[in-house]
């Protein structure tokens, strides 16, 4: 039988955020949005294995807040790196058995359950799912001091959950760290490999700047209400 994995990568300081404590650990609607987005995998049905990962100075940190928020969602812990990169590196390395991994970015915590399957189901039936959406804004390329306007519908915005095989993981995962490598569909496709989209949520945003917690709060009050 497949196994899945979930690798929630929780390892950043949110230097954009500009809070004292890291955006993964901040309140959203009285819980940390850290604990949202595991709760978002463990309420899926694949049922995924979850791995954190989490800078090693803030271990002992995450244990207390398990503690103070009663939560016992099951989990392993993996250290964080200095990158994005080395953080999921550092939790591909310990995952052995043949799987299908999700990797998703603990500051998305609004990720559906339906997303979330529907994501690992598609990447059984075609090697591999990133989900994206398509702008709603007009986009222009910035290049050699000028801009120029390109199709939109040929643009997409790339969200988190990205769902590999664990060989073509553990093999993407062995180059030497590049500065274009912001996400891990491009560090599988530096490989060769043909990265597949299927379409994302509008909901599913990525907290980064301060106004982002302040709109999850709301998408999360409107969904609880619906
Ligand atoms: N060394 C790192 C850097 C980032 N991340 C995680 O990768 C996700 C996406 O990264 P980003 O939004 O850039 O988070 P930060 O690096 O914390 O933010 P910033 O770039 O503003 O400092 C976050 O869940 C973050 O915790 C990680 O696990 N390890
Ligand atoms: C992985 C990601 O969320 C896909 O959009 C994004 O690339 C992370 O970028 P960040 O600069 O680490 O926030």
């Amino acid at each position: 039988m497949m196994k899945y994995y979930a690798v929630i990568v929780a390892g950043g300081s949110g230097n954009r955020m500009q809070t004292e404590t890291p955006k993964q650990f901040l309140l959203l609607n009285n819980l940390p949005v850290l604990m949202h987005t595991i709760k978002a995998f463990a309420h899926s049905d694949t049922q995924p294995k979850i791995l954190v990962v989490l800078h090693q100075d803030q271990h002992n940190y995450w244990k207390r807040l398990c503690n103070e928020f009663n939560f016992n969602v099951p989990h392993q812990i993996i250290a964080g790196g200095s990158e994005r990169f080395h953080s999921v590196q550092n939790a591909i390395d310990t995952i052995d058995e043949d799987s299908f991994v999700a990797i998703h970015d603990a500051v998305r915590p609004l990720i559906s359950k339906q997303l979330i399957d529907n994501s690992y189901k598609k990447a059984i039936e075609i090697g591999n799912v990133i989900v994206a959406v398509q702008s709603s804004d007009s986009v222009r390329l910035s290049k050699e001091g000028q801009t120029l306007a390109i199709k939109r519908n040929e643009v997409y915005l790339v969200q988190t959950p990205q769902i590999f095989n664990i060989a073509i993981l553990k093999a993407a995962y062995k180059q030497p760290f590049e500065a274009s490598f912001t996400d891990d569909a491009s560090v599988v496709e530096a490989l060769g490999e043909k990265i597949n989209i299927i379409d994302g949520e509008r909901n599913n945003i990525k907290i980064t700047y301060p106004i982002d917690l302040e709109l999850a709060e709301m998408l999360l009050n409107k969904n609880e209400t619906v």
